[in-house]
């Protein structure tokens, strides 16, 4: 049955061409930015952007600190394309809507996807700044059956039941370990499990304490689906949290988290965050190519 937020590949295939009507690059790296970390994007050399509201079926973003344009060019010679600014659940997005730029990407031949985000810590030894590596993740609204690959599978893109075992590249994060002991970045180098929620709101601190238990070492509102869905058309998948908050777990701290303290962590590290980016996506074993 198909729901009315249902893609087809159609759709997809429609934008993706339009972009390759727009643009000479031919990307085979995506990044997606997370709050805050927009300023990525900038880096692009022979930049050609474009804001969401202009590309033909694109989302819409509405989240401060997502500014809501799609930049192609060179990061240090490799051609990317950069999400500035994410789409989430709780924006009022189904998931088909939230992934629709990954399948995009997929279709303009990106084959490698980096994710980004803001995250709170609930690990003990996290200190706000510090960059987790995302080693796994832990997908609450998917294990809920909030999931972007309900409905018909599109053969075209994958599996109808695909693995999620070591979906976050090994090679990848090996790399950007040894990328962090050269640049000395590694005394605020994390590696944990990402834990997805649906948000808006933070957590309360029972909640907190049940994901601690479960084994998440962060959590947020965004990237298991954009992950899943890039992992379900064979991307390979890079994801780094940069730690905002440590989450309240303890009924004495009076702690309130909130978004602008959010934006205020991101911007202080995005710099050493879009370092770390640009080396790992310049180490990366690709050849470019333009139309
Ligand atoms: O897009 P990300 O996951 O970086 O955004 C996080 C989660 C919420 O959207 C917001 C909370 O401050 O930051
Ligand atoms: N759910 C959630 N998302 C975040 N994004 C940044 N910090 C947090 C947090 O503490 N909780």
């Amino acid at each position: 049955m198909h729901s009315k937020d249902q893609i087809c590949h159609d759709d997809y295939q429609k934008t993706a061409d339009w972009l390759l009507s727009q643009t000479q690059h031919r990307p085979k790296v995506a990044i997606i930015c997370g709050s805050g970390l927009g300023m990525l994007a900038d880096a692009l050399k022979l930049q050609d952007s474009f804001h969401y509201a202009d590309i033909p079926g694109f989302p819409q973003s509405t989240v401060q600190g997502h500014a809501g344009r799609l930049v192609f060019g060179e990061l240090k010679g490799k051609t990317c394309v950069c999400m500035q600014g994410r789409f989430h659940m709780y924006e009022g997005h189904s998931l088909s809507k939230v992934t629709f730029p990954v399948r995009v990407f997929k279709l303009l031949g990106v084959e490698t996807l980096i994710v980004t985000n803001a995250a709170g810590a609930l690990a003990d030894g996290y200190c706000n700044g510090d960059i987790m590596i995302i080693r796994d993740h832990i997908n609450l609204p998917g294990l809920a059956g909030l999931n972007p690959l309900n409905g018909p599978n599109d053969d075209k893109f994958g599996p109808r039941f695909p693995p999620m075992s070591g979906v976050y590249d090994q090679d990848l994060r090996r790399l950007a370990k040894d990328i962090c002991k050269s640049l000395d970045f590694s005394q605020f180098l994390q590696e944990g499990v990402y834990c997805m929620v649906g948000g808006p709101n933070f957590e309360s601190i029972a909640e907190a304490r049940f994901l601690h238990k479960l084994g998440a070492d962060a959590v947020g509102m965004s990237t298991a689906p954009e992950v899943l869905v890039a992992s379900h058309c064979g991307m390979k998948v890079f994801g780094l949290s940069l730690i905002t908050n440590k989450v309240v777990k303890d009924y004495e701290d009076t702690e309130k988290v909130n978004h602008e303290g959010v934006l205020g962590v991101s911007k202080m590290r995005s710099e050493t965050l879009q370092t770390l980016v640009t080396e790992l996506v310049s180490r990366l074993d690709i050849n470019n190519n333009t139309a």
